[in-house]
């Protein structure tokens, strides 16, 4: 069988591996399984099997995937492919040379090659659209199927820069798995993730082993990886930028929604925060819960209008916060992230990068520290957990706050004299292959929140803590059909006038902390954004 290599489907990519299978399944088994479900491309990657017997699996494989149409490569073993005619071969980087391998094949077999660098990748751009017909992109996440991983994961990140690489040096022609430690819990994520900086281009499909070869039920673990990618949430449909803005109007509905929905907001937060946070909460009409009890995370994921802000100032065990962002996940609640200090230490850069690519967050919060660190905007180290407000050019802020909303797909927000909101999430909708339609981070609608210097928010601990607080009350108390763009815009700005208002009544930055929450308290239960004092203004 001869496939057109444009037609070749690599969405749902699987690798063999003949050590894992579970009792009552073989090889053959498992991959027809996977093949009845969904899997559209098959590559057989037995690395301790003798070469007869290599032959021997592979013709049975063979005969199977005919019967599916799916084209069957074979890894390392161009001899075996050669012998058995397969539809094409995956080398690595210290496999047998490209060019050689080629020239063995012939120009119409697939030929796949594993990346990790945008250096291979500008070879393999010299080569041409002769060479390389696919690259498998990785090592994403630490995986055991690697006996000997020379290299440490990439992350999004590592693939983005391989993404951008393959737009860099225009190898339009081929297309990209990422490979290496995906599994269900972070299939989405990685999916939507992984986009090029020009938005073009995002991965053609991922490819993973364990989750298949390795599940008792090969058939309902396809079903729903495949699932998965063709999901209601990351649907195939093209990427769109809001057009609406959001307005007092708006932001008035949006407290009207919270009033009547009461969200249940969960926090795990530092412990300075802690007390105040709650406080916020109720303030704003809404039922804090300061849990970092693994054991009920989903639970409470499922409450309606379930919301979590997740804020690392002191941290619960990794295991605690790794456990709610999936359980928020998976039942497609909000999740607000504040990274305090990102960048401080090196623990809490570990930390919080581990976090920003375990989960999908609705919200990204920080002080303009974090946001540059976040952004790569910041040279320096932070200090501490306080920002180094100074005179910040807004610009660059504005910039910041869009490269961490594009990144990672988020609402993102950076505090300080005046506030940036960027809205990043596109719907939450994502199509394999086709990026983000060629939208920027500078196409981002971005909007600013001012109000004059109101210095003593800054002289309580905690102010910004509260604002991630505010804004995970008012995207959990949103309706299904409620806007996030101005559910967070709008708790910014309540915030901001909130602060201002507070500072004309209070004494000292003691009375500051109980008059900011009267003012919340005030201002919310009122709801007249329209007189609010804080300005909003779309950046262009
Ligand atoms: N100089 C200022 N003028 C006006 N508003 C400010 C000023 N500094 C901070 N704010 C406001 O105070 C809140 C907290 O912002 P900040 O940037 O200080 O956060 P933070 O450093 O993360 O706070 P923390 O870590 O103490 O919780 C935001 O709502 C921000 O708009
Ligand atoms: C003071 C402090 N230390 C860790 S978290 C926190 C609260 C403000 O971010
Ligand atoms: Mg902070």
């Amino acid at each position: 069988m001869v496939f057109a290599k444009n037609d070749v489907d690599y969405s749902l990519y699987l690798v063999t591996d003949s050590t894992m299978l579970p009792p009552g399944t073989t090889l053959c088994s498992q991959v027809e399984a996977g093949l009845k479900n969904g899997v559209t491309l098959v590559q057989i990657r037995e690395k301790d099997t003798e070469t007869r017997d290599f032959v021997e699996e592979a013709l049975e494989v063979q005969k199977i995937c005919k019967k599916y149409k799916v084209p069957l490569i074979i890894n390392d073993r161009i001899d075996v492919a050669m012998a058995i005619d397969a539809d094409g071969v995956h080398v690595g980087q210290s496999d047998m040379p490209i060019p050689m391998v080629r020239r063995l094949l012939g120009p119409s077999k697939i030929l796949g090659w594993s990346v990790g660098k945008p250096s291979e990748v500008e070879t393999l751009a010299k080569w041409g659209p002769d060479m390389v017909d696919y690259i498998g992109v990785g090592t994403l996440f630490p995986t055991l199927t690697k006996k000997n991983p020379k290299k440490s994961p990439m992350g999004p990140q590592g693939a983005i820069a391989v993404l951008d690489a393959l737009e860099e040096f225009k190898a339009i022609w081929c297309r990209t798995v990422g490979i290496g430690g995906l599994h269900p819990d972070n299939i989405q994520r990685v999916i939507c993730q992984c986009v090029s900086s020009n938005g073009k281009r995002s991965l053609d499909g991922i490819s993973l082993v364990s989750d298949i070869m390795a599940a008792p039920d090969a058939c309902a673990a396809t079903k729903r990886l495949r699932g998965l990618l063709d999901g209601s949430k990351y649907q195939f449909v093209d990427c769109k930028l809001n057009e609406t803005f959001p307005t007092t109007a708006s932001i008035q509905s949006v407290i009207s929604q919270v009033s009547s929905n009461r969200p249940l907001v969960q926090h795990i937060t530092n412990k300075v925060h802690q007390n105040f946070g709650a406080n916020v909460t109720l303030a704003l009409g809404s039922s804090p819960i300061m849990s970092e009890i693994e054991s009920e995370v989903s639970e409470l994921a499922r409450i309606p209008n379930a919301s979590l802000l997740l804020n690392t100032g002191s941290v619960a065990p990794i295991e605690t916060l790794k456990a709610a962002i999936n359980a928020y996940n998976e039942v497609n609640r909000p999740i607000t992230f504040d990274p305090v200090g990102y960048s401080a230490t090196e623990t809490r850069l570990c930390l919080n990068n581990t976090l920003l690519t375990y989960g999908q967050f609705t919200c990204i919060k920080g002080n303009c520290s974090e946001i540059l660190s976040l952004a790569k905007l910041n040279k320096d180290k932070m200090k501490g957990v306080d920002a180094n407000s100074g005179n910040m050019d807004i610009n660059l802020l504005v910039r910041a706050t869009q490269i961490v909303a594009f990144q990672y797909r988020t609402i993102a927000v950076c505090t300080g004299e005046f506030d940036c909101v960027a809205n990043g999430i596109f719907d939450g909708k994502y199509k394999l292959s086709s990026g983000t339609a060629g939208i920027t981070a500078e196409d981002l609608p971005c909007m600013i929140i001012e109000d004059g210097p109101i210095p003593i928010m800054g002289d309580i601990t905690a102010s910004g803590c509260s604002l991630g607080s505010t804004i995970a009350c008012f995207i959990g108390g949103l309706n299904s059909t409620g806007n996030l763009f101005d559910a967070v815009v709008g708790a910014v700005l309540l915030y901001k006038s909130a602060g201002k208002l507070a500072s004309t009544r209070c004494q000292g930055s003691g009375s500051f902390h109980v008059q900011l929450i009267d003012a919340l308290y005030q201002l919310f239960h009122e709801n007249k954004p329209e007189s609010w004092s804080a300005s909003l203004k779309k950046f262009n």
